[in-house]
């Protein structure tokens, strides 16, 4: 196993106030994480953290065995609200994301999001799942080497958001990028993720490996459906405590 990402003891305060503390965590090149728990737990600021845009109070984030100082150009970010420039074309927005000009990669990339015929397209004229696909397209144009996902299909309507899934899920096959995944939906995590981290009461409280169960995970699937009930009574029970 190959270390992309290492969080060492690292704690994070605000004013004082510890929004998350003790993680010590290790994201392996090509692997997909999810971060799970109570609202306000911290898991955005985790990301942040892990991102570059926010500083550890204390311990430290390496990246190939590097401190993580700033947003590092092989990472990139996708959020909820696609924050797609309306006035641009889906391709136009598409190559926000690189430095270079249109390639053979940039249609491939928009052929595997579904995109295609939708490249001179405004953004106003697409559904939100495809304004996703295009958030997610800039995301990937680079070929970062991780991607961070923050509650990514949060906005989109159940049976968007499983094709959204599907398609995050063969992208990531398809590229090999380390994904990291913040998300309020456990079973989103149990399709996605070979690894879920479970936050709460400013802890890492657990990891549950999910790397043996076989892909794709359908929610028909009963031991997909057991880890997903398992992680929520962590979840659940921690907030009766
Ligand atoms: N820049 C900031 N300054 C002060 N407090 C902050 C800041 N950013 C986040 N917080 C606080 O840190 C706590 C954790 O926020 P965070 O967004 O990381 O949680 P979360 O687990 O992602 O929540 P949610 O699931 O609701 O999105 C919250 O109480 C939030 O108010």
């Amino acid at each position: 196993m190959e270390k992309l990402v290492e969080m060492k003891n690292v704690k994070k305060t605000y004013n004082g106030r510890v929004i998350i503390e003790d993680v010590d965590l290790t994201f392996a090149k090509g692997s997909f994480t999810a971060i799970v728990g109570e609202s306000g737990g911290g898991k955005t600021t985790l990301l942040r953290m892990i991102s570059g845009l926010e500083k550890v109070t204390e311990g430290s984030i390496e990246e190939h065995g590097q401190i993580v100082h700033g947003l590092n150009e092989t990472t990139r970010i996708m959020f909820q609200n696609g924050r797609l420039l309306p006035w641009k074309t889906v391709l136009e927005n598409v190559m926000l994301g690189s430095e270079k000009s249109e390639t053979k990669q940039t249609l491939e990339l928009l052929n595997a999001v579904g995109l295609k015929q939708l490249a001179q397209a405004h953004p106003v004229s697409l559904s939100g799942g495809e304004q996703q696909r295009v958030a997610l397209a800039r995301a990937l144009i680079s070929g970062p080497e991780l991607l961070l996902l923050d509650e990514p299909l949060g906005a989109l309507d159940a049976l968007t958001r499983i094709n959204m899934q599907k398609l995050i899920e063969k992208i990531w096959q398809e590229y090999h990028f380390t994904a990291i995944l913040v998300t309020h939906d456990v079973e989103e995590a149990v399709r996605l993720a070979d690894h879920v981290v479970v936050v709460s009461n400013h802890h890492i409280r657990e990891l549950i490996d999910l790397s043996d169960f076989p892909r794709p995970r359908e929610m028909t699937d009963k031991n997909v459906q057991k880890k997903t009930e398992d992680i929520l009574n962590i979840i659940l029970k921690r907030q009766t405590q």
